[in-house]
């Protein structure tokens, strides 16, 4: 005999009999269905189902049956595909990874951004003095124990000089001779370049920049479009303390501008159109003022503890 509920459930039970795994039976309960169940299980009672009704849906559920028998190749076929499909995602076909640069290009050159860097995203100390004061000096000790980077204005001219692809070699060649300022968008174009450079391949962000800025248009438009110097340290030195040193240096150096000639006119520029300069930034309360008359040793002394009120530490 059919019992009332067992004929009531038929319906979900058929709904059921495709799926196997428990969870596609939870999918399988469409709401529609189970509205439609409820909606049999408290309508008003009908009356029981005669033999003959019995018998019919007997044969109908066999029928059932033997489509949900029909249908299970099929079904265990997609099951095959779709466990392939997920083993092939996780194991085979992922793609290689792509080998990315661990450096990341944080800064483009061309960038007409102003200032490329903004305050805080780099430390820029001015390095300034007179000729042959000995900021070379210094800043090497100071990339040795502080890694910073070292840029001289006067080096990169040199290189630039020396370029033979370059079409300021000849202008910049006769402006250092001649102890005068390189116009400055040379300066500052090869400045720019360099810090980029240092930044994006190294990461390093604490940059002296030696030699720079000589006159006050430098200053203005670096601050304006590259970075804003955190200060300036300042190498004090008597003149006829840098003369001796330069004629000294002059004996290996090389330079076209250690010679007594070049030494005076550099001393003249230094004081007409460098000097302004550090008054500039002194007004400002950003100068630190170094004592260089003195052994190497005991000025990078005084370099470190002026370093330190700053808040600038070893690393
Ligand atoms: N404190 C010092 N005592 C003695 N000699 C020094 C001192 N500092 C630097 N020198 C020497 O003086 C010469 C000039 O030094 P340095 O090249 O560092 O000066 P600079 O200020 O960078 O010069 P420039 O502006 O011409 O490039 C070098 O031969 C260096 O060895
Ligand atoms: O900003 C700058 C820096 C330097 N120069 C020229 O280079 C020489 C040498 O500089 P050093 O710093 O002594 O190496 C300097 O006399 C200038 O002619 C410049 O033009 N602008």
């Amino acid at each position: 005999m059919f019992s009332q509920s067992a004929w009531l459930i038929a319906p979900l039970k058929s709904q059921m009999a495709i799926c196997t795994s428990s969870r596609c039976c939870r999918l399988a309960l469409s709401p529609v269905a189970v509205q439609h169940s409820f909606r049999r299980l408290y309508s008003s009672p009908s009356p029981p189902p005669s033999p003959q009704q019995q018998h019919q849906h007997q044969q109908q559920q066999q029928k059932k049956k033997r489509r949900g028998n029909n249908l299970l190749p099929l079904l265990l076929l997609g099951i095959a595909a779709g466990g392939l499909t997920y083993y092939n995602l996780k194991h085979v076909s992922k793609p290689p990874r792509a080998s990315v640069d661990p450096i990341k290009v944080r800064k483009e050159l061309e960038s007409t951004e102003k200032p490329l860097f903004h305050p805080g995203e780099i430390d820029v100390i001015f390095v300034l003095g007179g000729p042959g004061a000995g900021k070379g000096t210094q800043c090497q000790k100071l990339v040795d124990q502080y890694h910073f980077v070292h840029l001289s204005a006067g080096d990169l001219l040199r290189a630039e000089q020396k370029d033979p692809d370059s079409q300021y070699g000849e202008l910049i060649a006769d402006c250092i001779k001649e102890g005068i300022i390189v116009p400055q968008e040379i300066t500052i174009a090869l400045l720019r370049k360099a810090i980029v450079k240092n930044y994006n391949s190294t990461g390093k962000t604490r940059f002296l920049v030696d030699g720079f800025p000589r006159k006050m248009d430098q200053a203005l438009s670096f601050e304006d479009q590259v970075a804003q110097s955190k200060f300036v340290l300042f190498f004090e030195c008597p003149e006829d303390v840098m003369l001796e040193r330069l004629l000294q240096r002059g004996k290996t150096s090389g330079r076209s501008d250690d010679n007594i000639e070049s030494i005076k006119k550099r001393f003249r520029t230094f004081l007409e159109t460098s000097m302004p300069v550090i008054n500039y930034y002194e007004k400002k309360g950003k100068v630190v003022k170094v004592n260089c008359d003195r052994p190497v040793d005991e000025v990078f002394d005084h370099v470190v503890s002026h370093l330190e009120k700053e808040g600038i530490s070893k690393n």
